[in-house]
C-alpha cells in the first residue's frame, strides 16, 4: 500500500520531510527522557551524599519515613508477644482473639486500596502518612486501655485500616522526593528501618515489662508514646507533587522543545476514576507479570516467619525471649545486606533497568535454598547462619522489586500499583498459611519449612521473566508523556487535531492478539466505512474506541484528550456512542422502555427523553406501532431501528455503528442507511462496520480496510473500489458463505 497521511492523501516530499523532522524530534526527545529517568546505560552511580546535594534534597524525608515504618508495625508486634497475657486478663479465648487478628490482618490487606484513592486527585500523600501515624499511635497507646473483646476488635481493625498508608504511600513519595539516581539506594534505606522493627520492638518490650517491671497495659502505653514521637518527627514532611523528577521533568522537556513556558500547564488531561487506573495498571505488562511473582512470592513469605518461629520452637526448644533474639540477629543481618547492596542494585538498574529482576530472581531462589538446609541442618551454629543468609537475601529484594514495579506507571498511579502488589501478596500470604498448615500436619514442621522451596521457585522464575518487559514498559511511558505534550502543545498552538486518533494500537483477547498497531483516524463530521474480511478485527477496534475494550498497548485520543482507558459510560457522557452488532436492545423490556433507558444513560430529565422518544417514533413510526411489544419479539430490521434510536436520544458526536445491515432485506437497508446519512448531515461523524462493501461504500466518504488484525488501507471510498486486490478478499469469502448456505 502507498504511504498515505490520516485521510489518504498521498504524501508529497514536503510532508515526508516533516514527518521524518518529527519522528527525529522523537526520538530525541525519547533518549533524552530515559536519561532524564536515570537510565543512564552506563554504571557509575556517584555518592548517595553528593547525589542529594546536588540535587539539593536531604535526608530528612527517608529519616523521617523510615521512623514511621518501624512505629507502623509496633501495635501488632507486641500483641503478638503479649497475647497470652492479653488473653489471661481480659478473660478471652484464643479463638476469640485469632478472630480479632483475621480482621486486622483483612482490614491490613484491603486499606492501601482507599488509601491510594484518597490521593488521586490531589498529592497529599504526607499529610495522610503524617494523620495516619498519630492514628496508629494512639491506637497503640489505646490498646492498653482495652476491657473487652469489641474494644479490642476495634483497635485491631483501626489499626489495620491506617497502617495501609505505609505499604500505598512510602515508597511512591520517596519516588516523587528524590531523583531517579538516588532512589533505589533510598528503597533500600527504608526498607532497611522498616526491618529495624524486630530489633527496637523486642527491646522496647524488655524494657517495659522485664526492666520497668510493667504490664501488658504499660507496655502498649510505652510504645504508644514512642509511636508518636515518631510521627511528630515526621510533621516536616511534606508532598512535592506528583513526577517532580520524572513525569514532570519529561512534559518540561517536551514543552522547551516548543519553546514554550516550562512551567505553563497541560490542557485539562482526563483524569481517570479509582476503577479505571486499577484496570489500566494490569494492562501494563510489568505490573501483571510481578502482580502474579507476588501472589506466589506472598506463599512463601509472609507465613514463613510464622512458621519459623513454630520451628525453632519445636526443632531447638527454644523460648519466647530467644525466639526474640534470633528474630533481632537475622533482621540486623537483612538491615546491613540492604545498606551494602543499595548502591549495586542502583547501579544495575541505572544500566539495565529490567536487570534488577534478574537479581530478584537468583536471591530469591538462593534464599530457599539457604532456608531448606537450614531447616535440615543438625548444627545451632549452622542453622542461624543459613536462615540469616535467607533473610539477608530475601531483605534485598525489596527496593528491586519497588524500584522495577513503581518506575513504569505514571507518578500519580503508583501508589495504587503500591497498593494493588500489595493485595496481591496478601492474597498469597492467606494461600501460603492454608499449603504450609496442611503440609505441616502431614510432614511436620521440617516439612513445611522445606515445601517453601516450591513457591519460592516458581516465583523467582515468574519475577524474573518480567526482566525482558521493564525496558519496553519505560518506553512505553516515555513515548505516551511525549505524545501527551505534543499534542497539547498542538491544540493550544490553534492546529487542529482530529476528532478521534487511535495510535498503534495492539489489543488480544487473552493470549490471542487480534488488533495489530492500528492507526484510525477520524475528523469532525465525517462519515467513514470500516470493512474488512472476517474476524479481521472491525468489531474490536470499535470496542477499543468505544472502551468496552482496553487496547495492550497504544493510545485513543477523541478531541486531542487521551481516553485510552476511560469507562465505556464516560465515554457516552462525552460523546461516543456504539450501536454493536446484532441485537443491540434489551430484549425482556418493551419498546418505550428500551427508549428510556438510553436516556437514562446521560441522566437526561424524564423530559426531554420523552421528547427524544417521540422524534425517534416520528423517523420510525413501526415503532410507535409496536410501542409496547417487547424489544426481544420485534423483527431483526425493527431491533436495528431501536438500536438506531439509541442515536437519535443521545446524539453523540461521534457514533460507531456494527454490523447495520446484516441479515435485513435491502428495503429496510435502505431505510436505514437514510437515517444514518441524516444523523449525519446533523453534524454526527458516523464510523459503519459493515460486511457489504456496496452498503458501506455508497454512504461513507472515507473507507479502512482491515486484514488479521491490521489497516491494509486507508483513503477514500472511490480508491478503496480500484483495490481489486483487497475487495475481492470480502466478496471471495461471500461467495464461500453463500455456496456453503
Ligand atoms: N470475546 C472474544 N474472545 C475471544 N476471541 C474473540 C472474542 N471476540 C472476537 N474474538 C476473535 O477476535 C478476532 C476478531 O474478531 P472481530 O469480531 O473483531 O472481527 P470482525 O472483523 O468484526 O469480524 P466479523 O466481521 O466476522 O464480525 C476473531 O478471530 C474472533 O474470533
Amino acid at each position: 500500500m502507498a504511504k498515505a497521511l490520516g485521510n489518504g492523501q498521498p504524501i508529497d516530499g514536503a510532508a515526508t520531510a516533516v514527518l521524518s523532522d518529527l519522528e527525529r524530534r522523537r526520538d530525541g526527545l525519547h533518549a533524552r527522557a530515559r536519561q532524564q529517568l536515570g537510565f543512564t546505560g552506563t554504571e557509575g552511580t556517584p555518592p548517595l551524599r553528593k547525589t542529594l546535594r546536588e540535587h539539593n534534597t536531604s535526608w530528612y524525608p527517608v529519616l523521617a519515613l523510615g521512623g514511621l515504618a518501624i512505629v507502623d508495625q509496633f501495635q501488632t508486634y507486641v500483641f503478638t508477644v503479649l497475647t497470652p497475657d492479653i488473653a489471661r486478663s481480659l478473660g478471652l479465648s484464643i479463638a476469640a482473639i485469632a478472630g480479632m487478628r483475621t480482621l486486622q490482618a483483612l482490614a491490613h490487606a484491603v486499606s492501601p486500596l482507599p488509601m491510594a484513592a484518597l490521593t488521586q486527585n490531589r498529592a497529599w500523600r504526607a499529610a495522610l502518612c503524617i494523620i495516619t501515624a498519630f492514628g496508629w499511635s494512639l491506637i497503640t497507646a489505646g490498646t492498653g486501655l482495652v476491657v473487652n473483646l469489641w474494644g479490642l476488635g476495634i483497635v485491631l481493625v483501626t489499626d489495620g485500616l491506617l497502617v495501609g498508608s505505609a505499604v500505598a504511600l512510602h515508597r511512591p513519595l520517596i519516588m516523587d522526593i528524590y531523583p531517579p539516581p538516588a532512589r533505589v539506594r533510598l528503597l533500600a534505606i527504608r526498607e532497611a528501618f522498616e526491618r529495624s522493627t524486630s530489633i527496637v520492638a523486642p527491646l522496647l518490650v524488655t524494657l517495659g515489662a522485664s526492666v520497668l517491671g510493667l504490664t501488658w497495659r504499660g507496655v502498649f502505653l510505652i510504645l504508644g508514646i514512642v509511636s508518636i514521637i515518631g510521627a511528630l518527627f515526621a510533621l516536616g514532611l511534606r508532598d512535592p507533587g506528583y513526577g517532580k523528577w520524572d513525569t514532570e521533568q519529561i512534559r518540561r522537556t517536551v514543552r522547551e522543545s516548543h519553546h514554550a513556558h516550562a512551567d505553563q500547564l497541560s490542557s485539562q488531561a482526563v483524569q481517570l476514576g479509582f476503577f479505571e487506573i486499577t484496570r489500566r495498571l494490569l494492562l501494563v505488562p510489568t505490573v501483571r507479570r510481578l502482580a502474579v511473582g507476588y501472589l506466589v512470592f506472598g506463599i512463601l513469605v509472609i507465613p514463613y516467619t510464622t512458621f519459623l518461629s513454630f520451628f525453632l520452637d519445636e526443632r531447638w526448644g527454644m523460648d519466647a525471649g530467644e525466639r526474640g533474639v534470633f528474630f533481632g540477629f537475622t533482621a540486623a543481618v537483612g538491615v546491613v545486606a540492604l545498606l551494602l547492596y543499595g548502591p549495586r542494585g542502583e547501579a544495575i538498574f541505572r544500566q539495565n533497568p529490567g536487570g534488577v529482576l534478574d537479581v530478584v530472581g537468583i536471591a530469591l531462589i538462593a534464599a530457599v535454598v539457604c532456608i531448606v538446609v537450614a531447616a535440615v541442618m543438625p548444627w545451632f551454629v549452622a542453622m542461624v547462619v543459613f536462615f540469616s543468609a535467607a533473610q539477608a537475601l530475601i531483605g534485598v529484594l525489596a527496593p528491586l522489586l519497588g524500584i522495577a514495579q513503581l518506575s513504569v506507571v505514571e507518578a500519580a498511579w503508583r501508589p495504587h500499583a503500591a497498593a494493588l502488589i500489595g493485595i496481591y501478596m496478601a492474597s498469597g500470604s492467606l494461600l501460603g498459611v492454608f499449603l504450609l498448615s496442611g503440609v505441616e500436619e502431614r510432614y511436620g514442621i521440617a516439612g513445611a519449612m522445606i515445601s517453601l522451596l516450591i513457591p519460592g521457585v516458581i516465583g523467582a522464575l515468574i519475577i524474573r521473566s518480567a526482566k525482558d518487559l521493564v525496558a519496553a514498559d519505560l518506553d512505553r511511558l516515555i513515548d505516551e508523556i511525549v505524545e501527551d505534550e505534543e499534542v497539547c502543545h498542538l491544540t493550544s498552538s490553534g492546529a487542529g487535531v482530529p476528532m478521534l486518533a487511535c495510535r498503534g494500537v495492539n489489543f488480544s483477547y487473552g493470549q490471542l492478539q487480534v488488533l495489530f498497531d492500528v492507526d484510525f483516524t477520524v475528523d469532525d463530521g465525517e462519515m467513514i466505512a470500516l470493512l474488512g474480511t472476517n474476524g479481521a478485527g472491525k468489531s474490536t477496534l470499535l470496542k477499543v474506541v468505544s472502551g468496552i475494550g482496553l487496547p495492550t498497548t497504544g493510545t485513543v485520543r477523541y478531541r486531542g484528550q487521551n481516553v485510552t482507558y476511560l469507562d465505556a459510560e464516560r465515554r457516552v457522557r462525552l460523546g461516543i456512542s456504539q450501536i454493536p452488532g446484532g441485537r443491540a436492545v434489551f430484549g425482556p423490556m418493551n419498546v418505550v422502555e428500551n427508549l428510556r433507558a438510553f436516556g437514562y444513560t446521560l441522566g437526561r430529565s424524564p423530559k426531554v427523553v420523552d421528547q427524544a422518544i417521540e422524534r425517534s417514533f416520528e423517523t420510525f413510526p413501526r415503532l410507535h406501532e409496536r410501542r409496547h411489544s417487547l424489544a426481544a419479539t420485534l423483527s431483526g430490521g425493527e431491533q436495528q431501528m431501536l438500536g438506531l434510536s439509541k442515536a437519535l436520544i443521545l446524539k453523540p458526536r461521534l457514533l460507531l455503528i456494527d454490523e447495520l445491515s446484516l441479515g435485513l432485506a435491502p428495503v429496510i437497508v435502505g431505510q436505514l442507511l437514510e437515517l444514518v446519512r441524516e444523523i449525519n448531515r446533523r453534524g454526527t461523524a458516523v464510523v459503519l462496520v459493515e460486511q457489504s462493501v456496496n452498503v458501506a461504500l455508497s454512504v461513507a466518504h472515507h473507507a479502512y480496510f482491515m486484514e488479521k488484525g491490521q489497516i491494509r488501507f486507508d483513503g477514500p471510498s472511490a480508491d478503496l473500489l480500484a483495490r481489486g486486490d483487497l475487495l475481492r478478499a470480502v466478496f471471495l469469502e461471500g461467495a464461500t458463505k453463500g455456496a456453503a448456505l
